[in-house]
């Protein structure tokens, strides 16, 4: 018994490729461990009809089969719950109607998620339809992000779900917040462990936020076009995992001190300026369909961050991540200060905190340390730190673990519009005075300039 109402999920974008690669995954996990309602309808939903109920849960089951493992007759138990219904903008009449029904059936207590999987512009016009075919009423709304394209636009965004949705209903969702290790972040910090105490200037050096991925654009390219990376992935999940890295002890680990403490930071982030920020695009980008073959999008980032308060001022935050890189990576990396005066300010490599943002706990400490014998000869010993007892369950997907808050209300891992505004004025800068996109070679680790932004260390997960 899950504990969760009977619900009506309708999954807008149900035909993209996030969809297919992690939202239904997701959803279907859920099911698998028993968190999804015992009683539930699926309804996908796009302007485009992908044939009839058949041919969508068809279509989705080979999709979903493929990125989540799910076994055909498993998949066939789950996919009878599902069906699509073509609506847009203009027209969500026999969506409404769908999901009326679908409510009906499964009785008084059921719920209403309506999940927007759609492109950042697609997102106003799709919140005044919900509003106006009474959809919106009672139900909760799930939004991926980007949010907007820039302050104005995000300001205009947010405007148009409060006229639609009361904002405890309102869920703003960046998946990165779901995934065990970012959520760890913040039990390593607070907990009371070593790691809280060396959180501030005086003893760290740098810190690098790296997200390389391997693939590409996967067919996204009009996604990628309209968006680019700079857009897609540095106000969103990187700045995300920077402010649960940096913000002040919040006063409690409720939404509403979580939002408070990250905006407090990230009013403290200086906005980037696109002299520290390196712009790329992959060879062969231009080759990729829906792509100009001008372009000068950047599939691409590479830039330094400050955070003028008390804690962090002058220490350099390098963020990267891009797509056709070498590696697929997320990891931080912290690098601790040699001491100034002493024997040891001659160690050749400071002491470096690694934590892997990966499903099962993955954090390593690199320390200076004496090598046994005679001589004071020092060297770099390693520590991995692992969970010390069995794990309960397989671990939930990022989306599975956020869309299981979600069903439940708890917004504390969803971020606040005031946080996405801040963001979108942090990059600004950058927005306005993009620098000119440098091309790299597929499986690279970018471009030669981003290679020398962090300084003659270089970016610390390259090519381990
Ligand atoms: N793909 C990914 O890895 C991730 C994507 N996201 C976010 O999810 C959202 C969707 O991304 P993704 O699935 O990759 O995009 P896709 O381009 O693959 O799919 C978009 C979906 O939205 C529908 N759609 C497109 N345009 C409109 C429109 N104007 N009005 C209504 N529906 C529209 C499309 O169906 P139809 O044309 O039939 O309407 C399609 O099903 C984006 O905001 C993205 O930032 C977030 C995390 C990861
Ligand atoms: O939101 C996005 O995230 C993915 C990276 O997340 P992952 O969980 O797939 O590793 C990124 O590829 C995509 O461009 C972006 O929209």
């Amino acid at each position: 018994m899950s504990g969760v109402p009977p619900h009506v999920l309708v999954v807008f974008g149900a035909t993209g490729d996030l969809a297919k690669r992690m939202l239904f995954p997701g959803v279907v996990q859920l099911w698998e461990e028993g968190l999804f309602p015992e009683h539930f309808r699926v309804i996908g939903s796009g302007r485009h009809s992908p044939g009839g109920d058949d041919e969508f849960r068809e279509r989705l089951g080979e999709e979903v089969r493929e990125f989540s493992g799910v076994g055909e007759e498993r998949w066939s138990a789950f996919a009878r719950s599902i069906s699509f219904q073509v609506a847009d903008s203009d027209d969500g009449g026999d969506l409404a109607s769908a999901v009326r029904a679908a409510r009906e059936d499964l009785g008084d207590t059921a719920e209403v998620l309506l999940y927007l999987s759609v492109p950042p512009e697609a997102m106003g016009p799709m919140i005044g339809m919900l509003g106006d075919t009474g959809l919106a009423e009672g139900a909760r709304l799930i939004l991926e992000k980007p949010l907007g394209h820039d302050v104005a636009s995000a300001r205009e965004l947010d405007a148009a779900v409060r006229r639609v949705f009361p904002e405890e209903n309102v869920f703003r969702i960046d998946h990165f917040l779901g995934m065990e290790a970012v959520r760890n972040l913040v039990a390593l910090r607070f907990g009371g462990g070593p790691m809280g105490a060396c959180w501030h200037r005086r003893d760290v050096a740098s810190v690098q936020i790296d997200v390389p991925e391997e693939i590409g654009i996967e067919g996204r390219g009009a996604f990628m076009e309209a968006t680019g990376t700079f857009r897609d992935m540095v106000p969103t999940h990187l700045c995300q995992v920077l402010g649960l890295l940096t913000m002040e002890p919040p006063d409690g680990f409720d939404v509403e001190s979580l939002r408070a403490a990250k905006l407090s930071v990230f009013e403290a982030l200086r906005p980037f300026a696109p002299e520290r920020t390196v712009f790329g695009q992959y060879d062969g980008y231009r080759d990729e369909d829906g792509v100009d073959d001008g372009s000068e999008s950047e599939t691409f980032v590479a830039l330094e961050a400050f955070i003028d308060n008390d804690r962090w001022r002058d220490v350099p935050f390098q963020l990267r991540t891009g797509k056709a890189m070498a590696e697929s990576r997320m990891a931080i990396t912290v690098v601790f200060r040699a001491p100034a005066e002493g024997p040891f300010r001659e160690v050749g490599d400071p002491a470096r905190l690694r934590v892997e943002l990966s499903d099962d706990l993955a954090v390593s400490l690199d320390t200076p340390a004496k090598r046994p014998g005679p001589g004071p000869v020092t060297e770099v010993v390693n520590a991995e730190l692992r969970s010390t007892g069995p794990v309960e369950g397989k671990p939930l997907k990022p989306y599975a673990r956020l869309l299981h808050d979600a069903l439940r209300g708890d917004r504390t891992w969803f971020t606040g519009a005031d946080e996405v505004e801040r963001l979108w004025a942090v990059c600004a800068p950058v927005l306005e005075h993009p620098p000119s996109t440098q091309r790299y070679p597929r499986g690279s680790w970018g471009p030669e300039e981003a290679n020398r932004l962090p300084g003659p260390d270089g970016w610390r997960v390259s090519g381990e």
